[in-house]
């Protein structure tokens, strides 16, 4: 592959921060421990902890933590020698006050978090990670949704604020790999820092379109071991690796160590295991937030309706990330049209 970057790919693993989704954000100390410390011995260098919905997610509203996010993270930076603990951070669910603290308990690297339209809501987040002495980076979620020069001038804006890096981020598993290209094609020529891209295999494509965005010159790249995170998942870092391999790259990741974990260590805590079925599969052919599904599937089997409806409906109203709330009011006034389809 010839790739539009000399710069080495750095990965981060996302298994224990968009993998929490998958597990209702029941990680237990043990599991964030082990699970770290055997992908530190592996070489991969950022490990993400949090809350699936970043820091201060832990509400009614995304769901309540087993084990407060913190304790979670400085648990996993005590067994970790060489990787970095990444955190993620969507302002207005997360605060200044929880980076400050994020970071004392020993995460050196954030990821800030916004729809792909809204990034001036991190500009005080990403500042404040800097003077900190944080790593920083940014993350433009749902990318499908905006046409590329919007996606263009809120990266400038972030690269603006001081971030080191911004990411392309496929909340909704949506992306072709031609939108991947033209997308990273046009951050390069218009930014001065590295670009990342985020998947979720909704449609099958995460490593395809990983792969794209190498080509294209993203450096930074998000794996999930056994695509542990929402939807269908994300890439799968396993796989990414062995496929990076046989293409001459290496990521300084032990391929036998990340298949082990992959066996061993995640697919004891995997509910189910991560196939593309209906609902998935519905996220991405519909554009809607990866993380909603288990919320539809829930709102779906309560009221009796079928949850690819809800999704549909999410995705016509271009339902952003937090919109939680939309999901049980599109699920009744799907129950009120069924009820009146009825009594006619
Ligand atoms: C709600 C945060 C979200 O899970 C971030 C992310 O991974 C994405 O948008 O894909
Ligand atoms: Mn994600």
């Amino acid at each position: 592959m010839k790739r539009h970057s000399d710069k080495p790919i750095k990965l981060t693993e996302v298994c224990l921060r968009d993998g929490s989704h998958v597990v209702r954000h029941q990680y237990s100390v043990e599991q964030v421990v082990t699970v770290a410390k055997a992908l530190d011995d592996a070489g991969v260098p950022y490990i993400e902890v949090s809350h699936g919905d970043g820091l201060g997610g832990s509400t009614l509203q995304y769901g309540k933590s087993l084990v407060d996010e913190m304790t979670l993270i400085e648990e996993a930076s005590k067994v970790c020698t060489n990787a970095k603990i990444s955190t993620l951070l969507l302002p207005g669910i997360g605060t200044v006050h929880d980076l400050r603290e994020a970071y004392k308990r020993g995460a050196g690297l954030v990821r800030v978090a916004t729809h792909v339209t809204e990034a001036d809501v991190a500009e005080q987040h990403i500042s404040f990670a800097r003077e900190l002495g944080m790593e920083v980076h940014g993350f433009l979620m749902m990318a499908h949704s905006a046409p590329v020069s919007k996606l263009v001038e809120q990266a400038n804006l972030m690269e603006q604020y001081g971030a080191g890096a911004v990411y392309i981020t496929d909340s909704a598993g949506a992306l072709l790999p031609s939108e991947v290209k033209e997308r990273v094609k046009a951050l390069r020529e218009s930014l001065n820092i590295e670009i990342g891209f985020h998947a979720h295999n909704n449609l099958s494509l995460a490593v395809a379109n990983t792969l794209v965005a190498i080509e294209e010159g993203a450096t930074r790249i998000d794996g999930s071991v056994r695509c542990l995170g929402a939807g269908a998942g994300n890439t799968q870092t396993e796989v990414l690796v062995a496929v990076l391999n046989r293409m001459g790259m290496n990521l300084g990741i032990d391929l036998y160590k990340i298949m082990d974990i992959a066996e061993e260590i995640i697919g004891p805590i995997l509910p189910s295991s991560q196939e593309i079925k209906k609902g998935s599969l519905t996220l991405g052919y519909a554009g809607v937030y990866s993380s909603f599904l288990l919320f539809a599937e829930r709102a779906g089997k309560k009221y009796g309706i079928d949850p690819r409806d809800i999704l549909i409906e999410l995705g016509r109203r271009k339902a952003v990330g937090g919109q939680e709330d939309m999901i049980v009011d599109v699920t009744s006034e799907l129950v009120k049209q069924k009820v009146e389809v009825i009594n006619r």
